[in-house]
């Protein structure tokens, strides 16, 4: 019998590719551990999203343009799975697609690359500092009313340039995007979740597939990382109370809690979930915590006390 070749569909940025690659490597490590017989083949695929890439993403239909393509493949079987950062993943997939697998999440964290190895702390007053993230801008601001953020588009190694070229003291990043690419050493200092909630989902990624492909959903049943989903999953479902795909500051990071007997009858773990809403300039910033066991039902709570908070307001404020 010959053996099924597995096409994974990518973007073709070297962030896309290189997460590819890798998640190609662990899924062949898995094959040969659990005797499945699968071979692995790349086809690139270009999107929407990334022919416009120098155009202000809110402007031209958001997160979307990054996926679409590449599910039209996978639906007329061009493709079998596609490896998604988390936090470029729609919140409702197409009929006939699921996300098969969460693999276990890297460094959460937004990071700082400044030029002169500064802290964010150590940055002059009135620094530049780029990132296009209204998050990103709304936390720093709040924290830093001096910085000036300024918009930098384009992928990481781009940005990475910009830096240098563009006169920026500083930019903003996501750790998990740099590891990836080897490139932590660029990274000057952390920005730790109470100063700059991540993006939700920030840090892991989905591997999405057909739902009526069994043998695909078995072996991202066996790379799926159950931590991971179940804490990516009260985020997304936070976001999903919270925004319909407008463009608002709004960050969510959720941990399990250490297990010290604190599960729930059917074995569930407790998580924590923090999520945070803002406006665009920083002058208001509203953040809640909240712990329980059920993912979705966490989302609704820490989302529905933000809205009884303002966050209302907030999100019309900016959602235009
Ligand atoms: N917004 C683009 C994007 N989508 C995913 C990552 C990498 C980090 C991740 O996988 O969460 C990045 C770059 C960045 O935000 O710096």
């Amino acid at each position: 019998m010959t053996k099924r070749t597995i096409v994974v569909g990518t973007r073709q940025s070297q962030l896309a590719l290189t997460q590819t690659g890798h998640v190609i490597d662990d899924l062949k490590a898995l094959c040969r551990e659990h005797h499945l017989q699968f071979d692995f083949e790349i086809r690139k695929i270009v999107t929407k999203g990334d022919r416009i890439l120098d155009v202000t993403l809110s402007k031209v239909g958001g997160k979307g343009l990054f996926v679409k393509e590449i599910e039209q493949a996978m639906l007329d079987k061009e493709i079998d799975l596609a490896v998604h950062s988390m936090k470029d993943m729609p919140s409702v997939l197409p009929d006939g697609l699921i996300n098969g697998a969460v693999p276990r999440r890297v460094d959460p964290r937004d990071a700082l690359i400044s030029r002169n190895n500064l802290s964010l702390d150590e940055l002059p007053q009135g620094a530049k500092v780029g990132t296009s993230s209204l998050r990103r801008a709304s936390q720093l601001k709040a924290y830093r009313p001096d910085l000036v953020l300024e918009p930098i588009r384009g992928n990481i190694d781009s940005r990475l340039r910009k830096l240098e070229e563009e006169g920026f003291d500083a930019i903003i990043l996501a750790a998990a995007g740099l590891l990836r690419m080897g490139w932590e050493h660029r990274i000057t200092a952390y920005l730790p979740a109470e100063v700059c909630l991540p993006a939700v989902g920030q840090g892991a990624l989905g591997i999405e597939c057909r739902e009526d492909d069994a043998e695909v959903r078995h072996l991202l049943s066996l790379y799926n990382d159950s931590e991971t989903a179940v804490t990516v999953a009260a985020e997304r479902r936070f976001l999903g109370v919270l925004n319909g795909g407008c463009q608002v500051p709004i960050g969510a990071y959720a941990t399990l809690l250490p297990d010290e007997g604190a599960s729930d009858s059917s074995g569930r773990q407790r998580l924590q979930l923090t999520g945070m809403v803002g406006s665009a300039d920083g002058a208001k910033i509203l953040k809640e915590s909240a712990e329980g066991v059920d993912p979705t039902e966490l989302g609704e709570q820490v989302a529905g006390r933000l809205i009884s908070l303002g966050a209302a307001a907030l999100l019309q404020e900016t959602g235009e």
